[in-house]
């Protein structure tokens, strides 16, 4: 398949076809792309490899292109365990903003010894960020639940957050809240209840209704987050990603009423935010109106440069002269 239409700016939008070579199909200014899915499969599928490497050497040989999201900065959060450690960094440099309390994690198989280390219940989820797979969850309540876990996964400290999350849909330099149902709150502390097994999806979309997210009446309602506090994390989160089109799901601790923040997606699907699309479009914009100045700065120094070197020869210096004369200031 391949669409060509014009938009209201005058630019044209493609579907590229990643099958195909990409530069008779370009040249293009932008790149909006989400190639998680091919990400994950060229790890063991020959086609997705062969598909991936096409795209990336398209993206070297064009270093012009702007990029939306750069590769290498997707790809570290499609493994949970490094996305958590990326939220884990984000806690330390987020000073005097209410935000506490990161989620903890450990590779699997660990030392069975361990897992008095961690608070019960954590919540076990793929290691692997991207998928169906990756939205199969499961609760454990005590040592005795742990045979039900199946690495390679990481556990999470569960945070009893009154079942609302709050979805942050980002977009270049604005960003977007929206509430989800989520999971309910349950005690801090071993106990003998069985593993709850669970999917992200039946618990935390718009239109979910489970009784693993049904509170009881008399359970107080948080205040919701505030906006500082929000744009505070959007904030440092961009500039640990380098990233534009991310999401990332905040809860409230019911307790101490800090900010975790419990997953960061990849390019979302922005469902309640009907500004997505003139968003995107601003960035795009955004970008490449950035792009034009850079390319105007680097012709600008080229120029003077080039002259700089005409003079020097005019006035019979040598390179070295030219050095200490440019280190005047
Ligand atoms: N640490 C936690 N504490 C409390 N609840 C949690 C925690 N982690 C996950 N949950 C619950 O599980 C749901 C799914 O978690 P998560 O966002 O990690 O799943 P996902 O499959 O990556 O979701 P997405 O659709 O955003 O990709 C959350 O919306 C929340 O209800
Ligand atoms: O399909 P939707 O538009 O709901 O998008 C969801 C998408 O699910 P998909 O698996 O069906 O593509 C997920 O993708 P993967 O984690 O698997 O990459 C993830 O990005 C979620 O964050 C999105 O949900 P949201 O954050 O907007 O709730
Ligand atoms: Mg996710």
């Amino acid at each position: 398949h391949f669409v060509y239409l014009k938009n209201k700016t005058g630019g044209y939008l493609f579907i590229i076809d990643l099958g195909q070579p990409l530069a008779p199909q370009g040249p293009f200014d932008v790149i909006v792309h989400k190639l998680s899915d091919v990400i994950v499969e060229s790890e063991h599928d020959q086609q997705s490899k062969h598909l991936l490497a096409n795209f990336q050497s398209y993206v070297l040989a064009h270093p012009g292109t702007v990029l939306l999201d750069p590769l290498p900065a997707m790809t570290r959060l499609l493994d949970r365990f490094t996305s958590y450690q990326i939220m884990s960094k984000l806690h330390k440099s987020l000073r005097g903003v209410p935000t506490s309390r990161y989620c903890f994690s450990v590779r699997l198989p660990f030392n069975i010894t361990n897992y008095n280390t961690f608070v019960f219940p954590p919540v076990c989820k793929t290691r692997v960020a991207h998928g169906s797979l990756s939205h199969e969850m499961c609760l454990i309540f005590s040592a005795g639940g742990l045979p039900d876990v199946r690495p390679p996964c990481v556990l999470q400290s569960f945070v009893s957050h009154g079942a609302v999350l709050h979805k942050v849909f980002v977009v270049g330099d604005r960003h977007f809240c929206v509430e989800r149902p989520s999971l309910k709150n349950f005690p801090s502390g071993p106990c003998d209840r069985k593993t709850i097994f669970f999917n992200s999806h039946e618990v935390s979309k718009p239109e979910s209704s489970s009784h693993l997210t049904a509170l009881d009446e008399q359970t107080p309602s948080l205040p919701p987050p505030s906006s500082e506090a929000m744009a505070a994390l959007v904030q440092e989160l961009r500039v640990q990603l380098g990233m534009a089109l991310f999401g990332v799901d905040v809860i409230i601790d019911i307790r101490t009423h800090t900010l975790t923040a419990i997953d960061i997606n990849i390019f979302p699907g922005y469902e309640g935010v009907p500004q997505f699309f003139p968003s995107l479009l601003d960035h795009i914009k955004k970008v490449l109106d950035q792009r034009a100045i850079g390319i105007a700065c680097v012709w600008q120094n080229s120029l003077v440069l080039l002259l700089s070197v005409w003079g020097a020869h005019w006035c019979g210096l040598t390179w070295h002269q030219l050095e200490l004369i440019n280190n005047l200031d």
